[in-house]
């Protein structure tokens, strides 16, 4: 289980963005994440996974704090993959990079084998998107964090990289949360949904 203990963060010279904010998610589970714009659900995703320290509070994972270094078992898919992905770098040296290819999840993301030879900005934000999702399930990530994810995609690439998310998640007991605006888009892909103002 994912525990987010009493967590508070404060950006510098600012007041609490939030203090004391709790919750749990399970393996396999997808829980919804809603909010109105600037309560902080970025920042919280940032923390989860372990971009930021939160000033309050704990991460814990099955009840043991996250290692420092190593791979991180949460992983954050933001919502701008071309501010995510090294530009100077082929989509293949960024996978490489990241633990190697797993043919049948590439498959199951839409990614083309003829994309891996190609730089970042030779592909589409929808094609990006998708590898930056499937550079985030690669390995033993145990939770993943999708932090308005599908925002910037068409309703097609959104259903499919969200039909993949969904598979795997019960596939492999990955738990998952979802920060969305969009609340049709949350009742179809969530197992629950939390409403951010009331977890802090
Ligand atoms: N690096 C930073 N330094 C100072 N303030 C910041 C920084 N990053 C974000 N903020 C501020 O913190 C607040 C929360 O931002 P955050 O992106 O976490 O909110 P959010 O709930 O995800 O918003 P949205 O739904 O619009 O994406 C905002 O007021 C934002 O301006």
């Amino acid at each position: 289980m994912l525990e987010v203990k009493g967590i508070s963060y404060r950006y510098p010279s600012s007041p609490w963005l939030f203090r004391h904010l709790s919750l749990r998610i399970m393996p396999g589970e997808i829980v919804g994440i809603s909010g109105y714009s600037g309560s902080g659900k970025s920042t919280m995703a940032q923390i989860i996974g372990g971009y930021l320290k939160p000033d309050e509070g704990t991460i814990l994972i099955d009840g043991q704090a996250i290692p420092i270094f190593g791979f991180h078992p949460v992983q954050l898919v933001w919502q701008h993959p071309e501010r995510a992905i090294n530009p100077k770098w082929r989509m293949k040296q960024i996978f490489e990079e990241s633990g190697g290819f797993d043919q049948k999840l590439l498959a199951s993301l839409g990614i083309k084998s003829e994309w891996l030879e190609r730089w970042p900005r030779e592909l589409s934000g929808g094609e990006l998107q998708r590898f930056c999702l499937a550079r985030a399930l690669v390995g033993d990530v145990k939770y993943l964090v999708a932090d308005e994810m599908t925002t910037m995609l068409d309703a097609i690439t959104q259903a499919q990289m969200w039909h993949a998310v969904k598979r795997l998640a019960k596939e492999r007991n990955i738990g998952v949360l979802a920060i969305s605006h969009d609340q049709h888009l949350l009742k179809r892909v969530s197992d629950r949904i939390i409403n951010f103002t009331e977890i802090n």
